[in-house]
This record gives structure tokens, sequence and C-alpha cells, in this order.
């Protein structure tokens, strides 16, 4: 018999139960109470020729351990000698290999308690049957495993139990006063349904419709299963909120999820397992992962996780409950991927997004923020008549933007040129033959502005270091000193300088002479001074009151330097 800290625990009689195992010093969560190898294992479904191998088997063990296996519990009929060996096996075995059953001499003896304080786990790795604390156990406690899985109903769980193991399990799950019994059944049903849905839709997309609703409903799963106490399955509730996280480029969320998955998995399956290596490895390198960076929608670096003393509660933020703060930034930051997003952030067309959409009467969603979709033209045809793009979104994805409005892109071919980043308002995700494209249906969505969109992106990083002040200063766009500066750009009025040596600098060195002109053009300067962050109604191009909005952040400019 293999067996590790035998010190930890004895077998000893069980009113109605047979023999149990008992912690014999407290055994502390996620210890590994035992490893085991099997000494038999057979196909779950066994053909008579398995029978007489079994048989076979079993004469051949050592003659200590014949006599424990033939000594282990039997709680089924049997005819013969065949069959009882058969009943033996199934009354303690464990699945294992692939299809296959076996039988351990000793965690045989672990019984059954629906909130068990113990799990069995196999290990293909090192081919035994492990056994870890999922909480603390106290010296002369009956050790015990579940031998169903946590996701049952009371009702559920009597009749397997009864029907494979033959008891009737009174444990305290089971022996709870009817209504909380119904209550905890309810959480079993409403986690087991939320969990199916997830599982309705496969393959690394599904994380692309509607991330937050989906990370909500894992938060609910994850309450549920944290009640059930079944780490398995907090382990898959986290995988699946990383992987989420990771689609859209959330390496902090992406981290703390994974974090949890590896803790709650280790708990149960110990440190030496195939997928606590596999997940160590992935937490080593969240870039590697598939599905990571779909989407820059909730983009974050991993060092963005929140220190413990931070102003917003650690779960509100994992889990993005927090309420959508405004921003109010003098000038829109192009890089937010919450509002200028590339193909893979977009709603679904179709789909309501709680992050996106209100309920509209008839069924009809509507915007309930302001949004768009961001690229740059890199070729353009017209197959049938019908206006396409090729584009490169803000993600660096290339994807299409199809013109599906009366005269189908036609009195737009012209002006829509390579190169020129182009801007589409409430965009949606739509599926085409050529995969997942952007659909205009009406042009006055779509503006484009006869600049890439690399120099637009910097411009926006300028605009929001240069022009805009911090705590009252200002910084230099030449020497990048900051201070109460006394020179602003007599053109834009929007970057300031310590002195005319600094305005020379910023002009020919850091980009300010293609800046100031690109600013001159009325469109792009309602983009930046667009409030985006402020709704009250889907708007149109040309955004509206750029000009108002641009004298007031020169004046504003001006007062703080006077
Ligand atoms: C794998 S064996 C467990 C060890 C067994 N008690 C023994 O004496 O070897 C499974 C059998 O143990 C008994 N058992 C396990 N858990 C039980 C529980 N919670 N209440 C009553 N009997 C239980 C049942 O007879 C069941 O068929």
């Amino acid at each position: 018999m293999d067996l590790d800290n035998t010190h930890m625990f004895d077998v000893r009689d069980v009113d109605g139960k047979g023999k149990g195992l008992f912690a014999t010093r407290l055994v502390p969560k996620g210890t590994c109470i035992l490893s085991e190898t099997p000494v038999i294992t057979v196909p779950v479904s066994p053909s008579t020729n398995d029978l007489k191998t079994l048989w076979i088997d079993v004469t051949n063990l050592p003659g200590e351990q014949r006599h424990a296996f033939e000594s282990l519990s039997n709680c089924h009929p049997y005819e013969n000698i065949f069959t009882q060996y058969l009943s033996i096996v199934r009354t303690n075995c464990f699945s294992t290999y692939e299809d296959s059953a076996s039988v351990c001499l000793v965690a045989s003896r672990i019984n059954h308690a629906c909130d068990a304080n113990a799990q069995h786990t196999w290990n293909d790795k090192l081919d035994k049957i492990m056994v870890h604390a999922l909480r603390n156990i106290a010296e002369d406690e009956e050790i015990t495993t579940n031998y169903m899985g946590r996701e049952h109903t009371r009702q559920e769980r009597q009749e397997q139990l009864k029907e494979i193991y033959k008891f009737e399990c009174s444990c305290e799950l089971c022996s709870l006063p009817p209504v909380l019994s119904e209550a905890a059944d309810r959480k079993v049903l409403r986690a087991r349904k939320l969990w199916a849905n997830f599982q309705v839709e496969d393959g690394q997309t599904r994380h692309l419709s509607n991330p937050l609703q989906r990370l909500w409903r894992l938060e609910e799963i994850a309450r549920h299963r944290a009640e059930l106490g079944s780490c398995t399955q907090m382990h898959d509730t986290h995988v699946e909120a990383s992987a989420l996280a990771l689609s859209h480029s959330d390496l902090a969320r992406g981290k703390v999820f994974l974090e949890r998955a590896y803790t709650s998995y280790v708990i149960e399956h110990g440190d030496d397992d195939k997928l606590t290596s596999t997940l160590r490895a992935r937490l080593q390198d969240l870039t590697s992962s598939d599905c990571y960076g779909q989407s820059t929608r909730w983009q974050t670096g991993e060092a963005d996780v929140p220190p413990k003393n931070s102003p917003v509660p650690f779960e509100e933020w994992l889990w993005k409950k927090e309420e959508d703060k405004p921003k109010t930034g003098l000038f829109a930051d192009l890089w937010d991927r919450s509002t200028f997003l590339g193909i893979g952030g977009l709603p679904t067309e179709g789909l309501f997004d709680v992050e996106y959409h209100q309920d509209a009467s008839m069924g009809q969603s509507k915007p309930k923020r302001h949004w768009c979709f961001v690229g740059e033209i890199i070729d353009k045809a017209a197959p049938g008549g019908q206006l396409q793009l090729i584009v490169k979104d803000v993600d660096n994805h290339i994807t299409g933007v199809f013109f599906h409005d009366r005269h189908k892109g036609e009195t737009l071919s012209d002006t829509l040129r390579i190169n020129a980043t182009i801007v589409v308002l409430y965009a949606q995700r739509a599926q085409s033959d050529a995969g997942a494209v952007v659909k205009v249906r009406n042009t006055s969505i779509i503006r484009d502005f006869h600049v890439p969109l690399k120099k637009l992106l910097g411009l926006s990083s300028r605009l929001l270091k240069y022009a805009t002040p911090h705590d009252s200063l200002r910084t230099c766009h030449g020497c990048a000193r900051e201070g109460s500066l006394s020179l602003k750009c007599g053109r834009c009025g929007l970057f300031w300088y310590c002195d005319s040596k600094c305005q020379m600098t910023g002009w020919n060195n850091r980009n300010h002479k293609t800046d100031c002109k690109i600013l001159r053009n009325d469109d792009v300067r309602s983009l930046f001074t667009f409030r985006w962050h402020e709704f009250e109604e889907p708007v149109r191009f040309p955004l509206p009151a750029s000009d108002e909005r641009m004298e007031d952040l020169t004046e504003k400019a001006s007062k703080i330097t006077v």
C-alpha cells in the first residue's frame, strides 16, 4: 500500500455508516490528507471478460491487500465471486483514467457528506487518488468527501445516493429545515442555469458579446458557488472571468481572476497537478493566453490592480460594479477604449448590451451613452455597387466597413480616401460573409478625418499632456517643464510654452507644426472637444458645438496662466 500522511487520520467504526476516516489532529485547509495508488482498475462498463480479469487481478493481489479489498463495504447484491468483486468496485470506486473506475484500500473508506470537508481528485501525473482538506478539519472530526459534485438539489442528491450507494444522507446540508433547504436549492438551480448559459456559447469569440453583462453573471455564479463551497466550480468561474477580462486586454482583472482560480484549484488538487502547473505558467505570461487582446475595450496593465486602501471597494472594481464615473478631461482621449472602440470591443448588432444600450419601446434598444468605432482606411472597393472599406481599427485588427444606406455608400465613395481615419457613431459588430464588420445604414453616423489614425492618436496624447492643466499648472510643450506658463500658441491657443525658444522647439521638433494644422479642421476640433462622456441623446455628424467649447477652453487656459 502506498500512503502518505497516515499520521493524520485513522479508520474507525461510525454509527450507521460502517467504517470511516477520522482526523487524529487538526488538518488545516488545503492539506493533502492522503495520496494513494489504486489497487484495482476496471472499465466503467465492464464486459464478461473484464469480470474475469477483475477476478484474476484481485486474486493476484498480495494476501493482505486481497483481504483488505474483500472486506471493503459492499452495498449491491451479487450472485457469484465475479459479481461480488464487481459490487465491491461499484460501492468503492473513483473515476480515474478515461472510462475507468479504480478502488483504493484507504481512500475508499471515506464516507460521503454533501457539505464535505475534503475532496478526492485524480492526479494523472502521479497516477494517484489525492484527498485534500477543503476547510480546517478538527481532531476527531470525520473526514468526508462529496461523492457527486456540488450543484445538486437536496432531492437529486438523496435520489442518487440511494440508487448508487443505498443510503440516506443525513449530513448538515440535508438536515436543514425545509425553508433553508429550499433556499439552498434555489441557489443551486440559479448557479446551474447561469452556468449552462455560458456553456451554450462556445469558442473564443463568446467573450466579445455583452462582456459587462457576462462579467456580472459570472459574479453572481461565483457568489452562489462560494456559498456552495466547491473549489473546482470556483476555479471554473474564475478561469472564465479571467478569459473574459483578457479578451478585452484587461490584464489587471485577468491576473486577479487567474490568481483566484489557481488558489481554489490548489486547495482541491494540490500543487503537483497538471492543470495547476498550467495555471502557474499562464500566470507568468498573461498575454500568451489564446484569447488575449481580441479587443482593448477594458485595457489595463497588470500593475493597475488597485491597492488595498483604494476608495473603490476591491470587489466592486474587480467585477466592474462601480458606476461609470463621468470623465472630466477637457479633451477626448482617443486611447479610451470604453468610447473609441475597435471591432472586437463593439456591442453585437441585434443584442442588448447593458454597457451601451437602454431599453426602448417596441423591443428596440437605444444607446445610453456615446461611443464610436475608429479606424484607418487601408483599401476600398465597390462590388455590386456597394461601397466597402477595408479598415485597420484602433486595436490594429483589419475589418470591413460596409455601406447599407440607400445609396450603398456611393455619395461618399470619392471623399473617403485611403489613409484617412474614419469614426462611426454607435457602431455595432455585425456578421457578414467576410467575418465581423461594421454596417453603415445612415451616412450621418460616419465621418472621415483626412489624417492617418496614428497622427490623431499622437495628437490626442499631446492634447492630454500639454493642453490640459494639471492642478492649475501647465506643461511646456517645448521642454516639458511644469509651471505657470505665459506664452501660448497664437494659432490654436491650446499649447503652452516657457518662452519663444521653447515655442520654436515645439513647432519644429515636437510636431506642433503638423498638430496645429490638423487642429484647424472643424471636424477634428469637435472630435476632441465634444463631451463624449455626457449623454443626453444620440448625436450625428457634425458633432455639436465644437467652436463654443474650443473658445471656452482657450479662455480657461488664459485665466489659469494670467
Ligand atoms: C465508499 S464506501 C465508504 C466507506 C464505508 N463506510 C466502509 O465501511 O468501508 C460507501 C458506502 O459507505 C456508506 N456510506 C457512505 N457515506 C455514508 C453516509 N453519509 N451515511 C451513511 N452511509 C454512508 C454507504 O453504505 C456506502 O455504500
